[in-house]
């Protein structure tokens, strides 16, 4: 196995109070990766800390041959500011920023690439369009165009389906699968747990520490699931910290 990102014994947590507990594993490079859990579970924080955006407050992540520029990431719904004045074409443009640079030219070719990406997340002749007057479904699809233009060996998606309708939920799902047959890998955090099981071959199940990780009809078994539910409800978000050593202390 070839692993693409690591994790080891790896601690996150926002001024020392510790939201994910040393999570330990690899995620294999050209895997399709759901990451489940209850609110407040840890999983945004996790992709937060692959991104860059939040150092770890023990252990480490590692990327093995890529760098952080070969990440897209999408983040929740709620994150995304769309009051700034842009419009459909531009923004998916910008998908392109890591090969042109900030202020380099869009020749045509990145220009039709854009088209191309815009139609083929089913928005072809909303270009014009701002992005401030779409739907929640309309935006989210084209923010998977503006990541079908990265050419990202790692996609990190925080809930992309979440409040989007079926139609929707099922065209972008075809852009997953065609990410996952271009051998990129896919790190999605997600909550329909039918889907993950229809859509996404491995899983973890994270409480704040890991409870499985592997083949997902394993991982989401009932025992998991309950022992999942369990660990939330005995959560203390007024702990002082990890009562747990680090693994090299033990
Ligand atoms: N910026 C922040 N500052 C302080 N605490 C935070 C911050 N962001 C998240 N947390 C806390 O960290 C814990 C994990 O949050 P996180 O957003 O990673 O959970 P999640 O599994 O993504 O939840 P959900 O399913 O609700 O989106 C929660 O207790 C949350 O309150």
């Amino acid at each position: 196995m070839t692993a693409l990102l690591r994790f080891d014994d790896l601690t996150l947590g926002y001024r020392r109070h510790p939201a994910v507990h040393h999570l330990s594993g690899a995620v294999r490079e050209g895997s399709l990766t759901a990451v489940v859990g209850p609110n407040g579970a840890g999983k945004s924080t996790l992709l937060k800390a692959i991104v860059g955006t939040l150092k770890p407050l023990e252990g480490r992540i590692a990327l093995d041959g890529i760098d952080r520029r070969d990440i897209a990431y999408l983040p929740q719904q709620a994150e995304v500011d769309r009051s700034f004045p842009i419009g459909v074409l531009d923004t998916v443009l910008l998908g392109h920023w890591r090969r042109v640079g900030v202020f380099g030219g869009i020749g045509r070719r990145r220009h039709e690439e854009a088209l191309a990406a815009l139609a083929a997340v089913g928005l072809a002749g909303f270009e014009r369009r701002p992005i401030g007057a779409l739907s929640a479904g309309q935006f989210q699809r084209v923010l998977f165009a503006r990541m079908l233009l990265q050419d990202a060996r790692l996609i990190l998606l925080d809930e992309p389906f979440t409040a989007i309708d079926a139609r929707t939920t099922a065209d972008l799902l075809a852009v997953v699968r065609r990410w996952h047959g271009e051998r990129r890998t896919v790190v999605a955090v997600l909550h329909d747990l039918e889907q993950v099981r229809a859509h996404f071959p491995e899983t973890l199940l994270l409480a704040r520490e890991p409870v499985a990780w592997g083949p997902s009809a394993e991982a989401l078994g009932p025992a998991n699931l309950l022992r999942a539910r369990a660990m939330a409800e005995a959560w203390d978000d007024d702990a002082p910290a990890c009562r747990r050593p680090p693994r090299s202390a033990a």
